[in-house]
């Protein structure tokens, strides 16, 4: 469980006048659920590269805990997003001719942490999310059932921190809730901070807290927990 607290961040692309991403005061409490929403293009995947460590910082500060991301080296923001950050991206990020098991465990063998506790949650997580044969080859799945992998990979370390980017875009109802039910119920197992960009309105409903982005920036937050209360 993580907070985070964004300082002064600008994020400039070369040919472009003014930056697509500028925030200039942005916390988030450790273990809240948080909806980045936004229309196409106002940001929400360049937040998401930054906060989760996949693009250097150049301006600004964006410190999950103690650590500002800003200060590591690529390789040591690798590590330190491979033990920190549970990440789901829109297009899941699987190795094709690997099974559902080794896409879950490949990460972590990578880093030289797949022991047996290891490998013995990575099945155990496998029917958490509902999937019967950890031995298919992911190419083979749907999407809904790609998606559940790349879930439970991201989870396999219990992290601080779970980003999803889109995770129900092109899922029906059903499978969409149902994975909006899954990474709910993972947080709040792990006690993560989750943080979920989406188009999906009954997913942002179910969130405590709503970002809203426009042209880079924030232009609206409300607190569903304070509304409710
Ligand atoms: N590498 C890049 N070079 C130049 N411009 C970029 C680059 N990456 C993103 N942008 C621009 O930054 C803006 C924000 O893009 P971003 O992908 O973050 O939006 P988004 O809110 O995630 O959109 P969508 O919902 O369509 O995925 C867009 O105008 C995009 O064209």
């Amino acid at each position: 469980m993580l907070p985070l607290k964004i300082e002064s961040l600008a994020v400039s692309f070369p040919g472009l006048a003014t930056p697509v991403l500028a925030i200039d005061n942005l916390a988030i409490a450790a273990g809240s659920r948080i909806a980045l929403t936004g229309g196409s293009g106002s940001g929400k995947s360049t937040l998401i590269n930054i906060i989760a460590g996949l693009e250097r910082i150049r301006t600004g500060r964006v410190v999950w805990g103690e650590q500002n991301l800003a200060d590591l080296s690529e390789g040591r923001r690798d590590r330190w997003r491979a033990a920190n950050i549970g990440l789901v991206m829109q297009d899941f990020h699987l190795f094709p001719g690997l099974s559902a098991l080794d896409n879950i465990l490949l990460p972590a063998r990578l880093s030289r942490v797949a022991s047996a506790d290891v490998i013995k949650r990575a099945h155990m997580l496998l029917d958490t999310v509902g999937l019967k044969r950890p031995e298919q080859h992911v190419e083979t799945m749907s999407r809904g059932e790609m998606q559940r992998v790349a879930i439970a990979r991201a989870i396999l370390r219990r992290p601080g921190v779970i980003i999803a980017d889109e995770p129900t875009a092109s899922l029906d109802l059903e499978s969409g809730a149902a994975v909006g039910d899954l990474l709910l119920s993972v947080a709040s197992y792990a006690g993560s901070t989750l943080i979920i960009a989406t188009h999906d309105q009954r997913l942002v409903e179910r969130l405590d807290r709503r970002l809203l982005l426009k042209g880079g920036r924030i232009t609206g937050d409300t607190d569903h927990k304070e509304i409710a209360a």
